[in-house]
């Protein structure tokens, strides 16, 4: 029996008895709930409602009518008052914003996730009321002259002042008891007041260290405050070679929002890594910014959420779920890296952290920054239409130059059997450290080696719960699969021909590397990073200090060394296998790969010293190779623009992915070829599959994919309501909707 249904916009009944109000609880429902209140409820408010034998925290909602008509949702049934279950209690909390609530609803419509999952993300945090504030006693105007002053009444009106204090420490200051306290505030001598609680997010000071800029960061810097003084939506792309500093200039525009006494947020592609970062903010406006991921312990996660509501924490830096938190007046935001696929939440609700951030700007009439040394194609092809503004940093500060990249063939320049490093990065690692400078080797792989073999037989160390292979990680001596997290210990033996000593590992990952360097490297002082050993923020910390106090020269690591960092020491920056991005067949494979390494090469001479980069490639004539050499990063993306556009892959058609997974290959199949003969055929519109998934087994379950592809002008949603609607999944079968898929596995 259901006493709650869905909600009905058109109905708004109100009957003596008490109103209809309409409730989403964060929970995979289609829309919201009704439910029955004897108080006025305004949305926004967060109220604990009854839900089967439980009670939860769900949000007042309307009915959806800013959305697209596209988007609305299908509206359920509508019960009569006096069937609904009633509401329980208010919770005393700030009310979400109404920009919050479209955006949870846009986001919602936009990804095709129920909306109470969305509205989960925006209360990851646990609620629960406020505590209630505490009370203290002040003195007030009132002349003592016709009051009876006993000693200890006089005791305590010496110890009050203007400063509130509780009812117990103004007693014990006046060596008195609580009972005089109260007989002088029925005198109309003292009256309380609330005590307010400081804030631990202190104000960023505009101008506390304001920076010397260069003309061209000047120029670029005053388009930026002009824009956050314009007071509306607009997006612009600030692209500037790295060192140019983009963060210098953008830390202007922060400036300026704060002088509006506006919010800002800025959402980093990883924010575990961003102690540089906030140690620059800090620098420059005298206090801390607040932090928001998904690490935060629940009391600082609390503490945060109420002051972002309140509008205390005037500046946020986070992950990309940083978007749902209830901004009081957001006035300006920034996405820093905004190439980054990191950006894309690929489980539960699939979005994109940096699109979804330009929607909560247009819903909130803010401006947006996207910031990048290598914007992605989708940004470009909005400036090229002039949807989006464009500022270009075309120099690195203070004279530095930009490094130069050059080609190590591999098929010439072979290292020896068993080693990766090629005999011309060896000499140029050599003189860099002779040199007193540091240098960094590069590969994005985590582990020793990413394949196990038997020379007997053949075999290959497979997980046996995904179609992919095992790392070795010899440090902890086991095999492991980096998509399911299977992990087993190295076997003696074979498993299958039981040859012993036959095992051998075949590729190089990070841990192999190291091995080579230690070995060929003898004096190098060696500092390896990657998610295996920078587990935590003060261990990332930690690493960042001794290469800025030089107590290491060789930095081994993989996609972690190419962020944002700056190590003025560091010279030479080698990329173990720059060829290692391009397989697989992945839309943006090419365009991945230019990003990265180009964000790993200019980590390279930031300073003082000119820097260099090689590239260990056996594919030398590949376009990667080639922009990267040239430094132009222009002519490839025009490139990949004119392959993409005439058969309408994104940024010039639309894509959403269907991935189907059961716990049989069978199931997997029957359901894919269900939904195939669904396939909407129309004008514009391509269905690709159903083939199996590259992972074609992940943790057990067996995947299928289905690839829908529509003209730029064709929305894809309200294709996949109409082509879902009558598919019944059964069991454990489940089809995931991934709008604007990233990732093709
Ligand atoms: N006007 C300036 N005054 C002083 N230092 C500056 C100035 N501009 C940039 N810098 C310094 O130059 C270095 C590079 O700047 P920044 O990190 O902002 O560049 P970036 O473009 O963001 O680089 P990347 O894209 O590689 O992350 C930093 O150490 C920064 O403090
Ligand atoms: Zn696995």
């Amino acid at each position: 029996m259901t006493t709650h249904t869905l909600t009905n916009p058109k109905d708004n009944g109100k009957s003596s008895s008490g109103h209809r109000v309409s409730v989403l609880v964060p929970l995979p429902f289609p829309g919201p709930l009704d439910y029955l209140s004897h108080e006025a409820l305004s949305p926004g408010e967060l109220v604990a409602v009854p839900l089967g034998k439980r009670e939860v925290v769900g949000c007042v909602w309307e009915a959806t009518t800013h959305l697209p008509p596209d988007f609305q949702r299908p509206v359920g049934k509508t019960v009569p008052l006096s069937r609904l279950r009633t509401i329980g209690h208010k919770l005393e909390v700030q009310p979400l914003p109404p920009s919050l609530r479209h955006f949870i609803d846009w986001v919602a419509a936009y990804t095709l996730t129920p909306p109470g999952l969305v509205l989960a993300m925006a209360m990851r945090v646990h609620l629960g009321d406020t505590p209630k504030p505490a009370l203290g006693w002040v003195r007030t105007q009132k002349p003592e002259e016709k009051i009876r002053i006993t000693p200890s009444r006089r005791a305590v009106l010496d110890a009050a002042s203007h400063i509130p204090m509780t009812t117990s420490d103004l007693a014990e200051a006046s060596s008195t008891s609580s009972a005089v306290v109260r007989g002088l505030a029925t005198a109309g001598l003292l009256e309380q007041v609330v005590i307010s609680a400081s804030s631990p997010f202190h104000p960023p000071n505009p101008d506390y260290g304001t920076p010397r800029l260069s003309e061209e960061q000047e120029e670029v810097s005053k388009k930026l405050t002009n824009l956050v003084e314009a007071h509306h939506f607009d997006v612009l792309l600030l692209e500037g070679v790295t060192g140019s500093g983009k963060t210098e200039v953008y830390f202007e525009a922060i400036a300026a929002c704060l002088r509006q006494q506006k919010q800002v947020l800025v959402l980093l592609p990883e924010i575990a890594l961003s102690t540089q970062w906030t140690d620059r903010f800090a620098r420059r406006f005298g206090v801390e910014p607040a932090i928001w991921h998904s690490d935060l312990g629940a009391k600082r996660r609390r503490e945060t959420w109420h002051a972002v509501a309140k509008g205390e924490a005037q500046v946020v830096v986070g992950a990309r779920s940083a978007l749902f938190l209830p901004f009081e007046t957001l006035g300006l935001i920034i996405v820093d890296e905004e190439h980054e696929s990191a950006f894309k939440q690929e489980e539960g609700v699939m979005y994109h952290g940096r699109d979804m951030a330009i929607v909560r700007g247009r819903l909130v009439n803010a401006p947006v920054i996207l910031v990048s040394a290598t914007p992605s194609l989708e940004t470009l092809a909005n400036v090229e239409s002039g949807r989006y503004q464009h500022e270009l940093l075309t120099s690195r500060h203070g004279g530095a130059t930009m490094p130069s990249v050059s080609l190590v063939d591999m098929k010439e320049n072979s290292p020896e059997r068993g080693f990766f490093l090629s005999p011309k990065l060896c000499t140029a690692i050599d003189e860099t450290l002779a040199n007193g400078e540091q240098a960094m080797l590069f590969l994005n792989r985590r582990g020793y080696a990413p394949l196990t073999l038997c020379r007997a037989c053949g075999y290959r160390a497979q997980c046996p719960n995904c179609s992919a292979w095992l790392v070795e990680h010899r440090a902890r001596g086991v095999l492991t699969c980096h998509h399911c997290g299977h992990i087993e210990r190295i076997p003696k033996e074979c498993p299958q021909c039981h040859a012993e000593n036959s095992l051998v590992p075949i590729g190089p990952g990070i841990e192999r590397i190291t091995e080579e360097a230690k070995q060929r490297f003898l004096d190098a002082k060696i500092l390896v990073m990657s998610s295996d050993t920078l587990a935590s923020p003060s261990a990332t910390a930690e690493a960042i200090r001794q290469i800025a106090d030089e107590e290491v020269n060789l930095i081994i690591g993989t996609q972690i060394v190419a962020k944002g960092w700056h190590f003025p020491k560091l010279t030479l920056v080698g990329v173990v296998d720059a060829d290692l991005g391009l397989g697989g067949g992945d839309l943006r494979a090419a365009e991945r790969t230019v990003q990265l390494l180009h964000q790993v090469a200019g980590r390279a001479g930031r300073a003082a010293h000119a820097g260099q980069v090689y590239l260990q490639s056996y594919v030398g004539e590949h376009p990667v190779m080639k922009a990267l050499i040239a430094n132009d990063f222009q002519s490839f993306m025009e490139q990949e623009a004119a392959q993409r556009r005439p058969s309408f892959w994104p940024p010039y058609g639309r894509l959403a992915a269907l991935i189907i997974s059961a716990a049989t290959a069978e199931a997997a199949d029957a359901l894919a070829k269900e939904i195939a003969l669904y396939a909407p055929e129309r004008e514009g519109v391509q269905i690709l599959g159903p083939a199996p998934a590259p992972l074609a087994v992940l943790r057990g379950r067996h995947r299928r994919r289905l690839l829908l592809r529509t003209m730029r002008g064709i929305a894809v949603q309200p294709i996949l309501r109409d082509w879902l609607k009558d598919i019944k999944v059964k069991g454990t079968t489940k089809i995931e909707i991934d709008i604007d898929p990233i990732s093709f596995l």
